[in-house]
């Protein structure tokens, strides 16, 4: 809600300037997903509620179809009678502000109009429909009657994902069958048509293709944007689709609410959401859940952040922070008021100090698809399976040396302008230890060679001068320092756990996980912390754009060997 107040609680309102309410941001984009069920917890609604959570979104679900299903099929499907779902409908959009609006297994031709009857006054700002008709197990959520009203649906969404199989469907007609596109080229022109004939943009999906590349692309009636991917060689593919469409809604939604007066930028989007979906993919069959098409793994990235911080609570950290909520959450519920999650703006009302709390946390949730990303790189996936040009890593090794060299200076004036003497001790002992690293490097890596001693590429330059730029406050250098010790901890786990017999980087990758490092680490979250908690709003902001700056030099460092961009 955007309106100025004029109800009766407003005009007993006690001040004036609350008469003259604009509505606040939402801390995150409110995505509802309208779709049918998988108990298992793979496809459907519980995949979209996990993808919008994983994403930073607030998800909400209203159920079209109770399917009785698993991993490997459909059993059953009940369909409560259509009034209940215009009831479901109407109980969210009654109460709560919609940001977006995913579309998943609507069955049948009355619930498919309800839903468009429903959309029509309600209108949020983001509309993506997923045209499910047939599960991976080849079980139809459609009924093959409905195919017409999806086609006419696919013109009052903003974006709509079809599969191959789908995508031919959209654009046949009751007359002219047109067949399933066998190669990429086909399926970019059966986008084209649909988009065209639509108005709608297409998310075209190439996970149904052979070989090696699993491309997606955002095609309009006037371009086609590829963004490529990897095929995972996996067999935890359930929920794929589900998962990748409310991706896009939440980020989507994302993108507006940071930027409201802003296009929806759809292919940044899917390049995010991709990125996201192949760590997905990749730790999917590790959950071991069911015999058939497992599912993916939503919250890989976060799980790695929990173990990055609860593996070291003897710094105090994560307790600290669960301390401190739950007192928050104490108070309130001594003074009757709820926790306030249902509005924001009531929330930001009873805790205006919820921004000084759970600070670097806050941060790291906020990053959670640039660190998708950052796994997702060729180089750290190269690294974790071995198959990395020696040369490229060798270029890294020698760049990483002359950042930490510049690195450690930082450090040193992160010591300098430390308010306490421990906080004073930790920066110069990090500086210490980055010098050592330097000289390790040089010493056991790189060597005599020359090669392993160029300039700094416009990537590290770019990287250790916004580190520079921040050094005249406190509070704004130890947030652009955190992310170097705090994504490298993350990484680590990973490019650790990938290590066996015989790996080709196999001394580098024993490396990680040093339990000395993942303290250092801890201490510097709860500097960070403290800092946060002992300034004003604007110094925070400042501190939030020192992070997320630094999170992009990381992501970009990280790419720089196999891309090359930035390279010079
Ligand atoms: N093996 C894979 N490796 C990497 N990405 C994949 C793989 N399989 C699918 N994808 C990606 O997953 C997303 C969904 O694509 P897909 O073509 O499988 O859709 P779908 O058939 O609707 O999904 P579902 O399996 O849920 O029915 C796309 O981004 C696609 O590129
Ligand atoms: C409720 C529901 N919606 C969608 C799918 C498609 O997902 P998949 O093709 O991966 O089985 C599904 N199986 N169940």
């Amino acid at each position: 809600m955007t309106d100025t107040v004029t109800s009766p609680a407003a005009a007993l309102a006690p001040h004036p300037a609350a008469s003259f309410v604009v509505a606040p941001t939402p801390s995150a984009p409110r995505v509802l997903s309208i779709a049918g069920t998988d108990p298992t917890g793979g496809a459907g609604i519980q995949a979209d509620l996990k993808t919008i959570g994983a994403l930073g979104g607030y998800g909400m679900a209203v159920v079209t179809a109770l399917v009785a299903q698993n991993t490997r099929g459909v059993h059953s499907v009940h369909v409560p009678d259509v009034g209940f779902l215009v009831e479901q409908l109407d109980a969210v959009s009654d109460d709560v502000a919609i940001d977006a609006v995913k579309l998943g297994m609507l069955h049948s031709t009355p619930l498919i109009d309800a839903v468009s009857d429903w959309l029509e006054p309600v209108r949020p700002a983001i509309v993506v429909l997923d045209p499910v008709m047939v599960a991976t197990s080849g079980d139809r959520l459609l009924d093959a009657a409905a195919e017409q009203a999806v086609r006419e649906l696919c013109r009052r969404v903003d974006l709509v994902t079809p599969n191959l199989a789908e995508l031919a469907v959209l654009v046949s007609t009751d007359r002219a069958h047109v067949a399933r596109p066998r190669t990429w080229s086909d399926a970019i022109a059966q986008a084209r048509h649909l988009a065209t004939t639509t108005g709608t943009t297409v998310l075209l999906k190439g996970g149904h293709l052979d070989g090696v590349d699993c491309p997606d692309a955002i095609v309009t009636a006037s371009a086609v944007d590829e963004v490529p991917g990897r095929r995972i060689a996996t067999t935890n593919t359930h929920g794929t689709g589900c998962s990748l469409s409310s991706a896009m809604a939440t980020l989507a939604a994302e993108q507006l609410r940071q930027a409201p007066d802003e296009e929806v930028d759809w292919v940044a989007a899917l390049r995010a959401a991709k990125a996201w979906l192949t760590g997905a993919l990749e730790h999917g069959a590790a959950l071991l859940v069911g015999e058939g098409n497992g599912p993916l793994d939503h919250f890989h990235a976060t799980r790695a952040a929990l173990r990055a911080v609860t593996a070291h609570e003897d710094a105090g950290l994560a307790d600290a922070g669960l301390a401190d909520a739950g007192l928050a959450d104490a108070e309130r519920g001594a003074a009757g008021l709820g926790d306030g999650s249902d509005s924001p703006a009531l929330a930001a009302a009873l805790d205006p100090d919820a921004d000084r709390r759970d600070w670097a946390a806050r941060q790291w949730t906020a990053t959670t698809a640039l660190r998708a990303e950052v796994d997702a790189l060729d180089f750290l996936v190269g690294l974790r399976d071995g198959t990395l040009d020696e040369s490229a890593f060798r270029w890294y090794l020698a760049q990483d040396a002359l950042y930490l060299g510049q690195y450690a200076r930082v450090l040193a004036r992160a010591s300098a302008l430390a308010p306490t003497a421990d906080e004073q001790e930790f920066w110069a002992r990090s500086a210490a230890s980055a010098l050592e690293e330097e000289a390790s490097l040089h010493r056991a890596r790189l060597g005599d060679d020359p090669d392993a001693h160029p300039e700094p590429s416009a990537t590290t330059l770019a990287y250790v001068n916004h580190l520079a730029a921040a050094a005249d406050s406190y509070g704004e250098l130890v947030a652009a320092l955190l992310p170097c010790f705090w994504l490298y901890s993350d990484v680590g786990i990973r490019l650790a756990a990938a290590n066996r017999e015989g790996h080709p980087f196999g001394d580098w990758l024993g490396a990680y996980g040093d339990p000395a490092f993942a303290a250092a680490t801890a201490e510097a979250i709860a500097i960070v912390d403290r800092a946060a908690a002992a300034t004003g709003a604007a110094e925070r902001g400042r501190m939030r754009r020192a992070f997320a700056r630094s999170m992009q030099h990381e992501r970009d460092f990280f790419a720089v060997p196999t891309t090359g961009i930035g390279a010079a």
